[in-house]
């Protein structure tokens, strides 16, 4: 059983992470880490704390001299921008005389429409909404993606699988390309100010990003996230629980913002009749024993791998910490009121992909163990290499 559980606030001392259950033998190191958390925090219309806030990362436990012990695996992300922070999250929120003093710090008595302020305020019993949207924020993604990238390197270390994802729409202007982005093109998707695949949609996404910001607004887009190289057989269809389609959007759902899952063709096929949304199978050898010429399912079929690439999007709704803020309700006095607004990114749609990717590499690589087991990595190849030839000898033996 692979596990992860995050910890900490937004603006406290650090967020922690740790992965649980994950074998002994992966290469990892705090470089690796690192180069995938700054990838989160990448992306035209992003916030201006991603300009100045630094990850400070440790690796505090499971790994030693670059490789995973077999134990939970420790990560500590600390918020530069603490000292700047330590005085308002220490402040009694009802104390007046402290909140008076302090610019930062106004009561935040005025829910954003959208974010989790109201509905957490009425659910945990507080009076204003700093101890929720200290936990709701998406500052939380970057421990997330912290141990995502353990499992990332484990499922390229055992079978050469690799997660990559690209923004498909922004603010609506859709990326318009026939073919999908390959793991050599991760590269110039992460270069892209916008993490699109091609240029052609990318001026249009900016230019939404750009008009959206004049007008004190914000946006929200689609992000793909596709994994290259899984064998068929990941997952399962006997039980709810363990069909991978529900897990992956379980998963993508847990992101902030993430407010629509879909797998492969999901929607579009919808409107097709089956003649046109199934991915009909020619006779080929090999462990996938077949060949198709279309993979609108996303490679998924009852909640298994079917050795095609696995492809998921996540719908993510605009942000809303508005410039222009929404009417509201101050529930100091009940009176109308407008929302509060301090800073915010105008999209996050690109980051989001970064941790739309992990959460995909975090839900494979226990799907993986689940499938072959093992405390090693070497020994999780063993039992790999027994079910691919396996499947490659039933393969070959068809027809005699
Ligand atoms: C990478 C990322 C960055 C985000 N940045 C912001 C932000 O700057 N301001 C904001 O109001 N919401 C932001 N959000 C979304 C909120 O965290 C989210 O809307 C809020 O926690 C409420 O949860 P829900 O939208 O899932 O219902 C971001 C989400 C992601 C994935
Ligand atoms: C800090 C991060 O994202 C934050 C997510 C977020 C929210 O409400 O989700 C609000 C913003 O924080 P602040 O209100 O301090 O400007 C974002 O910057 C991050 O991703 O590292």
């Amino acid at each position: 059983m692979l596990r992860w559980m995050t910890a900490g606030e937004s603006h406290g001392p650090a967020l922690v992470a740790v992965l649980e259950g994950m074998v002994a033998g992966v290469g990892v190191t705090t470089t690796d880490i690192a180069a995938q958390l700054e990838r989160r925090k990448l992306g035209f219309g992003r916030s201006p704390r991603m300009n100045f806030e630094a990850d400070e990362l440790e690796l505090i436990g499971g790994v030693r001299h670059g490789v995973t012990q077999g134990g939970p695996i420790a990560v500590r992300i600390g918020n530069t921008e603490w000292p700047k922070w330590e005085q308002v999250m220490a402040a009694d929120p009802v104390d007046e005389q402290v909140l008076g003093g302090l610019a930062r710090n106004e009561p935040l008595t005025r829910p954003r429409p959208g974010h989790a302020d109201l509905a957490g305020m009425q659910k945990y019993g507080f009076d204003e909404a700093r101890p929720v949207l200290e936990r709701a924020s998406a500052r939380e993604t970057a421990s997330r993606v912290a141990v995502g990238t353990v499992a990332r390197h484990f499922l390229r270390q055992l079978l050469e699988v690799e997660v990559i994802s690209h923004v498909v729409s922004l603010g609506g202007a859709d990326a318009e390309h026939d073919v999908l982005p390959g793991p050599d093109d991760l590269g110039a998707i992460d270069h892209n100010p916008v993490r699109a695949f091609g240029d052609a949609a990318t001026e249009r996404m900016m230019a939404e990003v750009d008009a959206a910001k004049k007008d004190g607004d914000t946006l929200g887009g689609v992000v793909e996230v596709i994994a290259y190289g899984l064998p068929p057989g990941i997952g399962s269809h006997v039980h709810w629980d363990r069909k991978l389609d529900a897990r992956l959007s379980g998963a993508l759902m847990s992101i902030q913002a993430i407010k629509g899952v879909e797998i492969g063709e999901g929607f579009a096929n919808a409107r097709r009749r089956g003649s046109a949304a199934h991915d009909e199978i020619h006779p080929a050898t090999g462990e996938k024993w077949v060949s198709r010429s279309s993979n609108r399912a996303g490679g998924l079929e009852g909640g298994i791998t079917n050795g095609e690439p696995l492809i998921v999007r996540a719908a993510k709704k605009p942000i809303s910490s508005l410039p222009r803020a929404l009417a509201t309700v101050d529930m100091h006095t009940g009176e109308p009121a407008q929302a509060m607004h301090q800073r915010s990114d105008i999209t996050a749609v690109p980051r989001a992909a970064v941790v739309a990717e992990t959460m995909v590499a975090l839900v494979l690589a226990e799907a993986v163990l689940e499938k072959f087991g093992g405390d090693s990595l070497p020994e999780t190849a063993r039992n790999v290499e027994g079910y691919r030839s396996a499947l490659r000898e039933r393969a070959e033996r068809r027809g005699e």
